[in-house]
């Protein structure tokens, strides 16, 4: 569930620089369709406009080095077939989920996987255009006139890939790693998308669901049952003012 708002703020800030890394992209995709996600490098991270830091927002390359980023939602690869963030949005999330990441990345790393994060911070009029598309509460968070969830930038939406991965990748490689085997893409809008979906849900992605399932929960990080993808820190229900920051 989630909330309401302004529509996002025009650019503030110069591009993000990242270290872009050509990525092999699901058969399904194009160019021209699909952005190169970019993988968090241990170099410094620019701060985030000053009205997204004043919203307490961060960019989550700061607290997780080594996330790659694939934000679909700044990309015509979405559920809405548009572009609804600029190409250069940042992934930002609200400070509260910060802690609670990194030890969930922290976990990850050790088993060798990193998070991709599909979708941080969702400003108003993003969450209000993708429920003119598909108005099922289910999928998309009905907007209101509070800020919750996304729109606070107090859940994500994340998977997991394989960091140096050894020979071939069975799924898509995504900025050098290999996707895991999740059972749906993103924004699969069916009941196999369902966290604990078990019919054509096949073992290995059942299995991988909940290891993200538990290092997100190592990290207090809640998942919500109707999405594997859709994870929500603390305070994420609360209705808050709407936030007036851009997604960059
Ligand atoms: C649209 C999808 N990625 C998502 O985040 N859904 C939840 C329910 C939301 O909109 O908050
Ligand atoms: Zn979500």
């Amino acid at each position: 569930a989630c909330s309401s708002g302004h529509p996002p703020s025009p650019p503030s800030t110069a591009p993000v620089p990242s270290t872009t890394v050509p990525t092999t992209t699901a058969p399904t995709t194009t160019a021209a369709t699909r952005a190169a996600p970019t993988r968090a490098t241990a170099a410094r991270v620019p701060r985030p406009s000053a009205r997204a830091r004043a919203a307490g927002l961060r960019d989550v390359r700061s607290i997780v080095p080594d996330a790659v980023i694939d934000l679909r939602y700044a990309t015509r690869h979405n559920f809405t077939h548009v572009r609804l963030y600029p190409p250069d949005a940042r992934c930002l999330v609200h400070r509260s989920l910060a802690a609670g990441l990194a030890r969930a990345a922290h976990r990850l790393r050790r088993a060798g996987l990193v998070l991709v994060f599909w979708d941080c911070y969702r400003p108003h009029a993003v969450q209000v255009r993708m429920f003119e598309v598909v108005a099922d509460p289910e999928w998309v968070a009905r907007p209101t006139r509070y800020a919750r969830s996304h729109e606070a930038g107090r859940s994500v939406d994340v998977t997991l890939a394989r960091a140096r991965p050894g020979g071939r990748c069975a799924t898509p490689l995504i900025s050098g790693h290999c996707r895991l085997d999740m059972g749906t893409g993103f924004d699969d809008f069916t009941p196999r998308a369902h966290a604990y979906a078990h019919r054509g849900v096949g073992a290995a992605a059942e299995r991988h669901r909940a290891i993200l399932r538990k290092a997100m929960r190592t990290g207090g990080i809640s998942g919500y049952r109707g999405e594997w993808w859709h994870f929500d820190g603390p305070g994420a229900a609360v209705n808050r003012p709407l936030l007036d920051a851009p997604v960059r």
